[in-house]
């Protein structure tokens, strides 16, 4: 899930955006719902190479969750994890999904055969009514920075009523991390950042030369503009590993089988990391996500796996990161401390949207630290 397409960045008439609030659910399908129901948004998902493999491992090397068991998928989309529920010997499985996907899905299940094991279900988790409780709960709900979207929810909600107590949750766990980045190469546009906040000057070298019009007054405004904009909003980037100078740190870590809605209402977390390059400028913050596939204490996999979105050498994933810009850049070096002082809340005016608060403090390794700054960014 995530995608910079997707409806969410619409305002919806929610409330204060707490867990417990009422979600205008005409408002809330018109603007987050409507993109699922279109096949080319599943087809970026299952696209996603290291998503499907992380999920079509997880449930193929560990069938003994699956063999004979009752599975519940939380938001089956086009069907894909129900259909390899089944296909690793599910008993039952019972595939909700709330957009009309879910006509695909049943022709899906169908063409495979299994309609006689998927039961899809055309609704909300929260409305509708199951005939048994499930041995697994499967789903991918995973947003922006994990918790964008607030699907997460809908999953806890469905986990509360109809997951056995015995039950195991697919994923198991997850993870945000922050980590100090420089900017990328001055070629690879998406993530110059210190060379975007200024990309005024070849334009108007092509606007003189082909058009005549002289244009160069109007740099200072655009960079203006695009500081502001930067300082504001997160920025949707792959970063590649070398972009991060200092050691990631854990904002949060979920435990699926127990966490609250309360629980992720609020991120809040104080983090320290070590810068580990030599002589680099600090442009921002990286952040990502994991998740894990360990089954429970009492049931665990047999073969754990890992979802991660960490910057990375090949494509990454339709998550990339989420980049929050510093400007000006900082000097730092080997051995320098970041403190970071990082908060996220749901946005008042969409509970899918999240507001970050940012403070960071950088204390030289000489021991000299420099002044505290923060800034308030928009995951939109
Ligand atoms: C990220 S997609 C995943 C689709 C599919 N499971 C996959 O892995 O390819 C999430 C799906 O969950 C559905 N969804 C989100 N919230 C839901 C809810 N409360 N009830 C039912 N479906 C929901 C969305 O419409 C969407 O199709």
């Amino acid at each position: 899930m995530g995608s910079r397409e997707n409806g969410v960045t619409s305002s919806t008439s929610r409330g204060s955006g707490n867990g417990g609030a009422k979600v205008d659910k005409e408002v809330d399908f018109a603007n987050y719902f409507c993109t699922y129901a279109f096949l080319y948004h599943q087809k970026e998902m299952l696209s996603d190479r290291v998503r499907m493999d992380a999920y079509f491992n997880s449930v193929f090397k560990n069938k003994h969750h699956f063999v004979g068991k009752t599975v519940l998928d939380v938001g089956t989309g086009s069907g894909i994890l129900a259909i390899w529920s089944a296909q690793a010997g599910a008993r039952k499985v019972y595939a909700v999904e709330a957009t009309k996907m879910a006509d695909h899905a049943r022709e899906l299940v169908k063409a495979n055969n299994l309609q006689d094991v998927v039961e899809v279900i055309e609704g909300s988790i929260e409305d509708i009514t199951l005939p048994e409780k499930v041995d697994v709960i499967i789903s991918e709900w995973m947003g922006y920075f994990l918790l964008r979207e607030s699907m997460f929810d809908s999953v806890i909600i469905a986990r509360d009523r109809w997951l056995k107590p015995t039950g195991v949750m697919y994923p198991s766990h997850a993870r945000m991390w922050l980590a100090p980045i420089r900017s990328g190469l001055s070629d690879h546009k998406m993530s110059d950042y210190e060379g975007c906040m200024d990309d005024w000057h070849g334009f108007v070298k092509e606007t003189k030369t082909y058009y005549g019009v002289d244009m160069s007054v109007l740099t200072k405004p655009f960079s203006e503009e695009q500081k502001k904009y930067y300082l504001k909003n997160s920025l949707w980037n792959n970063l590649h590993p070398n972009q991060v100078v200092g050691t990631p740190a854990v904002l949060k870590e979920i435990d699926c089988l127990t966490v609250t809605v309360e629980d992720i209402l609020k991120v809040e977390a104080c983090v320290s990391s070590t810068i580990t390059k030599e002589d680099t400028r600090l442009c921002g913050f990286g952040g990502w996500f994991d998740v894990h596939f360990n089954g429970r204490k009492e049931n665990p996999a047999e073969c754990g796996v890992e979802l991660t979105t960490a910057p990375s050498i090949d494509d990454g994933t339709h998550w990339g990161q989420q980049v929050f810009l510093l400007h000006p850049p900082v000097r730092v070096n080997d051995q320098d401390e970041v403190r970071v002082n990082f908060s996220m809340t749901r946005s008042a005016e969409n509970h899918r949207l999240m507001n970050v608060d940012l403070a960071y403090e950088i204390k030289l390794s000489s021991g000299v630290t420099l002044p505290p700054v923060a800034n308030k960014f928009f995951i939109e």
